[in-house]
């Protein structure tokens, strides 16, 4: 159980394909177009050609298990046998575990939550005191083969037992899941020695929960898993996998283990620490440095000189990515309309793993075998730094200009009253969090534009009818404050990336954000400008159609950045502030255009919280001054709403209160109201609109379960200052879906309104 040290590899890669192939081919099988042998036969030829791309480029050591029909947590609860109990009657494998990840009709889905300060979102594992752990392992043994019958010299990769359990949810007076560390600890022992008789020489077990402040004791709890797991006899050698930050006193603890290898982030963390373990002296580092989470190219010269200090610290070190190109996209290749000096600042997957074989190259043969390539790199870096797209002093001069005339609006009781008499609502109003269905129409139109097959007058006319037919219903709906539905944006931060100088907006770079959906993150290279309005003349259009008040719909600086590959040559604060200025300026003319109530969307805000506690209150302070300069420049009688989804909301909570938005809308069907007892703790005495039901679900809330959402939200809230509303935005789900929920969620608002 040695295993010959290998030299260069990647902690995973992304699997939805790089024609999103995989996609689509779960949701034909999801509508029930194709069968599972047609899913199954395209994944095979997914998983191989990507295994075989690794391979080819230099790796001598590939990732395997990396692959996934929705999500790898989810894939680690059928591994050990964790599935909730209420999918235990679904007797197909791939439908139960579809049934996991979505609901059905009957049955709720598992929660989906941040993965760690990611915008990929993992389902969350339910531990109930009558979970009996067992292995799965046909899976990862399945992948295993599969690679090995190619020649691929393959590293199965597991989510290891401490992540699992810190990342799970108690369940049914369960008790904290790491409790159950007794009971996992023998299953994945049993899993190493299957995966050794199967062949495999090496076996990757992550543990990013080891960089967090999830559990008090993250070192006490690697000496005592890898411990176990490292005496182990009858076993692959075992790599533990940190990503996402420093193991601190957890790199000492695992060192001290018989575990053979160690990965490293050097990207989010530093090398300083290694030469103070000496036990490090007998292990492989996997030494992460070139970035997983972000696209610029590597400083190749600044990495050898990083992995120089790391020789004679460790019996060998490996080159690696920090983190899994899960997070980046494929490929450079397709992004045909990148200019050649932009596309040389930039790496994305492969050409990620390209670097690292050039820095494996460079240890192995000297600097000199990789010269053409460190000179090539050292100019690109360069010109990058000197290029004028980059600096402009009039977008400082303007942060600056609108930092001085401060941040703070009016007092929020005279901005309440200024509100109410300007836009006269009911008690407890109805409203929706923007967007409506994105339907293939919409999207087939959009693809239309793309190709010119229609012009711009055409694309508009058809997205306008969109909006009208978005107003029309929720006019028939009996909703109070309506929407436009979103049709022409593709997604909430490339819209706006699309339409700001400073970004650069990819062609093909997707990245798996959930299950089969995928976001192309935006590329911020250069300081942001505003050249024109984004949104007014949509939202102008839709309040044209309506007497009702028709809500402004834009995103918030930190949500833009959050979900963008942001500069790694300036602060993130200053980006921030670089983007409120410009969503400043869009509510000061949607106002300007009438516009009496504007929701600035923060669903990022806490996903970008740093990992570790102490860095955390500084990151609040610059996020929430960034959204009060993009809402401070409007009148006390325009109402500001905010809304925040995906997340645990514990720790930022008082920020949530401390960005000062009129009427805050969050995320709560799925945590049933705990939210705003949260809110109350901190004494948050604005509006506040908790989810009544789950839209990520295709389930239609019954009137009675809405009913008891709202009754169980009017014992924290009085009604005036209570809003009803789904729990985020509407365009993953059907027409007929939002149609017949915001029915019943209407009927419900109306029951419980004439009980007040
Ligand atoms: C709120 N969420 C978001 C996050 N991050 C973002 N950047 N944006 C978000 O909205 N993080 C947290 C959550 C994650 N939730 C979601 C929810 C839904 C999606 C999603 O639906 N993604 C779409 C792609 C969206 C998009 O960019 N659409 C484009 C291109 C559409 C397309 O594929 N067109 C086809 C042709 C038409 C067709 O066949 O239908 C093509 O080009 O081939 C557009 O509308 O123009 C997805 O499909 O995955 C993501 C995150
Ligand atoms: N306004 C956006 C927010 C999603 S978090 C939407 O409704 O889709
Ligand atoms: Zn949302």
């Amino acid at each position: 159980m040695t295993g010959t040290p290998f030299t260069a590899t990647t902690l995973g890669s992304a699997r939805i394909g790089p024609k999103r192939q995989l996609k689509r081919a779960i949701e034909s099988y999801w509508a029930g177009r194709t069968d599972q042998t047609q899913l199954h036969a395209l994944a095979t030829d997914l998983r191989r050609d990507g295994l075989q791309k690794l391979h080819t480029a230099g790796l001598d050591s590939v990732p395997v298990n990396t692959f996934s029909f929705y999500d790898q947590m989810l894939d680690t609860a059928v591994l050990l046998g964790a599935l909730p109990p209420r999918v235990a009657g679904i007797a197909d494998d791939l439908d139960r575990y579809f049934a996991a990840a979505r609901g059905t009709g009957r049955i709720a889905p598992l929660e989906m939550t941040k993965w760690f300060d990611t915008n990929y979102h993992y389902l969350v594992p339910e531990i109930s005191a009558s979970t009996e752990f067992s292995l799965n392992p046909g899976k990862v043994l399945g992948e295993l083969d599969e690679a090995l019958s190619l020649g691929i010299p393959a590293r199965p990769v597991i989510i290891g037992p401490i992540t699992f359990l810190l990342l799970s949810k108690a369940v049914d007076d369960g008790g904290a899941p790491i409790g159950r560390l007794d009971e996992v600890i023998p299953l994945y022992r049993e899993l190493l020695s299957t995966l050794r008789s199967a062949g495999a020489e090496w076996v990757q077990i992550d543990e990013p929960a080891l960089v967090t402040d999830l559990h008090d004791d993250p070192a006490g709890l690697a000496s005592r898993v890898y411990g176990e797991l490292g005496s182990a006899t009858d076993r692959p050698a075992i790599l533990v996998a940190s990503y996402f930050g420093d193991l601190r006193d957890a790199l000492p603890a695992l060192a001290a283990t018989d575990v053979e290898g160690i990965a490293l982030d050097l990207v989010r963390g530093t090398a300083d620490a290694v030469a103070t373990v000496p036990t490090l002296t007998s292990k492989l580092l996997v030494a992460g440095v070139v970035n997983g989470r972000n696209i610029w190219r590597n400083d190749l010269s600044a990495s050898l000189a990083t992995l120089a200090t790391l020789l004679g610290s460790a019996a060998s070190v490996a080159v690696s990515t920090s983190c899994s190109t899960l997070h980046v996209p494929y490929s450079l290749d397709p992004e045909t309309e990148l200019d050649d000096t932009l596309r040389s600042w930039l790496a994305f997957g492969e050409e990620k793993v390209a670097e690292v074989v050039t820095l494996a190259t460079a240890l192995r043969d000297g600097r000199e075998s990789v010269s053409t390539t460190l000179d090539d790199c050292s100019q690109a870096l360069a010109a990058r730094r000197s290029d004028p797209r980059v600096h402009d002093d009039r977008v400082r001069e303007q942060v600056a200009e609108a930092l001085r005339a401060g941040i703070a609006r009016g007092p929020s009781a005279d901005r309440r009253t200024a509100q109410n008499e300007r836009l006269n609502l009911p008690e407890v109003p109805t409203t929706t969090i923007g967007s409506y269905p994105q339907t293939s129409a919409i999207r087939l139109a959009r693809a239309a534009l793309r190709k010119n097959e229609i012009g711009v007058a055409e694309y508009e006319q058809r997205m306008r009818d969109e909006v009208a037919s978005v107003i029309a219903l929720q006019e028939d709906l009996g909703l109070d404050v309506l929407v436009h539905g979103e049709p022409e944006r593709n997604d909430m931060v490339q819209y706006f990336a699309e339409q700001l100088d400073g970004f650069f907006a990819t062609e093909n770079g997707w990245v798996q954000s959930y299950g089969t959906r995928c976001v192309r993150p935006p590329i911020l290279y250069g300081d942001v400008r505003r050249p024109h309005a984004m949104t007014v003349a949509w939202i102008d259009y839709a309040q044209s159609l309506t007497d009702r008040p028709v809500k402004g719909m834009l995103t918030g600086p930190v949500t833009i950045l959050a979900w963008s590959f942001v500069r790694d040559d300036q602060p993130l604060a200053d980006s921030a502030n670089q983007i409120a200025v410009a969503i400043r300026a869009e509510t000061v003319d949607l106002e300007a255009a009438g516009i009496g109530i504007i929701q600035v969307d923060e669903p990022a805000l806490r996903e970008l919280l740093p990992l570790r506690s102490e860095d955390q209150a500084a990151y609040l302070t610059w996020a929430v001054d960034a959204f009060r300069l993009s809402t401070s420049g409007v009148r006390d009688s325009t109402q500001i709403h905010t809304h925040l989804c995906y997340s645990e909301f514990g720790t930022v909570i008082g920020a949530i209160s401390d960005l000062d938005a009129d009427v805050t809308s969050i995320e709560a069907a799925r945590s049933h109201m705990e939210v705003l007892d949260d809110l109350n703790a901190i004494g948050y005495a604005n509006g506040v609109g908790p989810g009544v039901y789950d839209i990520h679900s295709p389930r239609v809330p019954e009137v009675g379960e809405i009913v008891a959402s709202l009754k169980a939200a009017l014992d924290a809230v009085p009604a005036q200052r209570l809003w009803i509303n789904p729990d985020c935005g509407l365009k993953t789900r059907s027409t007929d879906e939002v149609e017949a929920s915001l029915r019943n969620l209407v009927t419900a608002a109306h029951m419980v309104r004439s009980e007040l």
